[in-house]
């Protein structure tokens, strides 16, 4: 378990993290979201004792990380996958690591072979792509067969069969009882590995919560209506003091109203419909409508937004 109280960093003017209140438990995949700068990568490295909080406290299974005999063998991490020696080989790094937390020489073995690197461990570590040196990372957290694991952007760079890894491996650490911490911006993965989330905006918790419940209290469903009419049918709509946003010239996205509803009013109307479905909320706009203000950098244009769809509620009451 990892456990965060009060936890605060400054850098000089900058608050990075700040009074951070959140715990991370056993058996769950906790996804760690929040825009850039907001702070997640600074709590990673003050759980890891790389960083001294400036106030508040964070301590992995109860102790801090400072009084860890052998930390390797109580909380693995991938944070700089690229933060090794150019000349040294996978195994060899391995083998260092192992050798200064007492672990055995075989273990190094086997989390090469539980990564997939065999055909390259003897290889210097300058020569690997993004995707080896991820996998590699991800040995090193392994090594100790630590009951706390952390990853900050463990799929960054991989491709679809790595991602599938990552995310597999992931849910088993969970499922074997270990504590999985881990951020990343691909939402759409987040929503598929993770079970709970801590949210962090300008180094503010803004979430801690089951990802259905961050969902369900962050976004709201729609139905989505397609029709030849739209036209026609986006006033009988909006009359019924339901927002309206219009996706496309036939693509209607309607907001507080049932299917059933909509249906039946298309229907009164002689109105031809070619689809009607309910769509479920992503974690992507949950996400986006908790975060949106604590955003700290943004691109200067909302490009390639189809004409008349509006996030701020098109012809609605
Ligand atoms: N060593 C440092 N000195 C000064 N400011 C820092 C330092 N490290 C981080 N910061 C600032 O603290 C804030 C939080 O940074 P951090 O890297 O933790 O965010 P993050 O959520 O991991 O961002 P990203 O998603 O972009 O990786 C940012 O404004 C960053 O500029």
């Amino acid at each position: 378990m990892i456990q965060a109280r009060g936890l605060t960093k400054r850098y000089g003017e900058k608050t990075a993290v700040d009074h951070a209140d959140f715990t991370v438990e056993p058996g769950h995949v906790t996804g760690f979201l929040g825009p850039n700068g907001a702070g997640k990568s600074t709590t990673m490295r003050m759980v890891l004792g790389l960083d001294r909080p400036s106030g508040g406290d964070v301590t992995v299974g109860g102790r801090h990380y400072r009084d860890l005999g052998a930390p390797l063998r109580e909380v693995g991490a991938l944070l700089d996958a690229k933060a090794v020696h150019p000349g040294r080989s996978a195994y060899n790094h391995l083998r260092c690591l192992a050798q200064s937390n007492a672990i055995p020489r075989r273990r190094v073995d086997e989390v090469i072979g539980l990564v997939g690197l065999e055909s390259v461990a003897s290889k210097p570590f300058r020569g690997f792509s993004l995707g080896m040196g991820q996998r590699l990372g991800i040995a090193a957290a392994l090594l100790g067969d630590p009951a706390v694991l952390m990853f900050d952007e463990p799929v960054n760079g991989l491709d679809p069969e790595g991602i599938l890894w990552i995310r597999n491996l992931m849910k088993d650490l969970a499922a074997e009882g270990r504590t999985v911490f881990v951020s990343s911006h691909l939402m759409s993965e987040m929503a598929v590995t993770a079970d709970h989330l801590v949210v962090i905006g300008r180094g503010r918790i803004l979430a801690d919560t089951g990802m259905r419940e961050f969902i369900d209290d962050n976004a709201t469903s729609h139905v989505l209506v397609r029709s030849p009419e739209a036209a026609r049918l986006r006033p009988l709509l909006a009359g019924r003091s339901w927002r309206v946003d219009v996706e496309d010239e036939r693509t209607l996205q309607v907001h507080g109203a049932t299917a059933t509803e909509v249906g039946d009013v298309a229907a009164d109307h002689g109105i031809r419909l070619h689809e009607l479905c309910a769509v479920q909320p992503s974690l992507e706009e949950a996400f986006m409508q908790l975060t949106g203000d604590s955003v700290e950098y943004h691109a200067g244009a909302l490009a390639g937004l189809p004409p008349g769809l509006s996030r701020a509620g098109g012809d609605g009451a």
